[in-house]
């Protein structure tokens, strides 16, 4: 295998390659770009003129989708999977994924959109970093963007594999991209309301790409992913590739649950107390009435949506960020 197919090696290893650019033996070009980044290239004769990136790793512990990457690489580095997409893999925080924590000192995830101009640090770095791989990556005119942003979450989950489709003004959610998850093993979808701070809602909102966060069960250490099944996702990612994805437009959504964003619960200080026990599975119905949770000067968060459901209840963020997501069924 090319040594450039051992990216994550290279990068749990904080190594840079010595040859940078390496091609397969079909003319497949492998190109080290930064650390965690590589672009792969298809031989003219094969593009099929589509930019897909694959990025995991933004939080350093969510492992199963790193793992995934890692096994799409090295079959196209061995020759046995022949891209017509052009790929771009992006390990998102690399210090992070080599000490096994979601982060150091700030969540990548909430620093894009401009966001990292007002932190300092490492982390602020690389998500300026990644912004620009991903908008160099995506400058090429006329060619279909998707992004799949690759996550697992903190707690257990009812509904198992999901994926947040972010928000811009003046776009509508793709009917057709729903039925491209659901193909893949995704059950429910949230669809955001509000521009993100996420790297999905970067590349959604400011360079066109057709993005999503996809959630992928629960965050275990490397080796310890057995119980997390991706593939139907992996089968899904590996037609992208090699750009020989039954043609099904106007495909059904097959049970696809949509959910509404409701509200964003935000900690706005260390008096933030959210009334959900740690064992509380994301997407738990709660009752209307229910006090969710309080902060400073008498705030008070009480469920009022009918149906609603809570999304990464999380009471220990830093002040200032999501705590949780309150959501709703929706239909298209
Ligand atoms: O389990 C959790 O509390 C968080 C899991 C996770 O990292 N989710 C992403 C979702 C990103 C999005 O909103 O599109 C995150 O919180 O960054
Ligand atoms: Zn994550």
């Amino acid at each position: 295998m090319l040594a450039l197919g051992k990216l994550l090696e290279l990068t749990l290893a904080g190594r840079e390659p010595t040859e940078k650019i390496q091609l397969t033996a079909d003319g497949t070009r492998l190109h080290w770009l930064a650390e965690g980044a590589l672009e792969i290239t298809p031989t003219v004769a094969r593009d099929n003129g589509r930019d897909l990136l694959l990025s995991a790793g933004i939080h350093g512990n969510e492992t199963a989708p790193i793992e995934l990457l890692d096994r799409l690489l090295q079959r196209i580095a061995r020759g046995e999977l022949k891209p017509a997409s052009r790929v771009l893999f992006l390990l998102g925080n690399p210090e992070a994924m080599r000490r096994g924590e979601r982060y150091l000192e700030q969540d990548i995830n909430r620093l894009f959109c401009g966001r990292h101009e007002d932190g300092s640090g490492n982390e602020a770095l690389r998500a300026a970093e990644l912004e620009r791989l991903a908008a160099a990556f995506f400058s090429r005119a006329e060619r279909p963007r998707l992004h799949y942003d690759l996550h697992t979450a903190i707690r257990g989950s009812k509904i198992e594999q999901f994926a947040l489709y972010p928000w811009s003004e003046g776009r509508e959610h793709s009917r057709d991209e729903l039925a491209r998850l659901r193909s893949a093993g995704i059950d429910a979808v949230l669809l955001q309301s509000k521009p993100g701070i996420t790297f999905s809602a970067y590349t959604y909102s400011c360079l066109g790409a057709e993005a999503f966060t996809l959630e992928l069960g629960k965050a275990r250490p490397f080796g310890q992913n057995q119980a997390v099944n991706l593939d139907r996702l992996e089968i899904m990612l590996q037609a992208l590739i090699r750009g020989d994805e039954p043609t099904d437009d106007g495909a059904p959504l097959d049970g696809l649950k949509l959910f509404a964003v409701s509200r964003e619960v935000i900690k706005h200080s260390d008096h933030f107390r959210l009334h959900l026990d740690d064992a509380v599975d994301n997407f738990t119905e709660l009752d209307q009435g229910y006090l969710l949770a309080e902060d400073i000067g008498g705030t008070r968060w009480i469920v009022e949506e009918r149906g609603a459901r809570i999304i990464f209840p999380n009471p220990r963020v830093k002040n200032g960020l999501r705590a949780g997501i309150l959501v709703v069924p929706t239909e298209l």
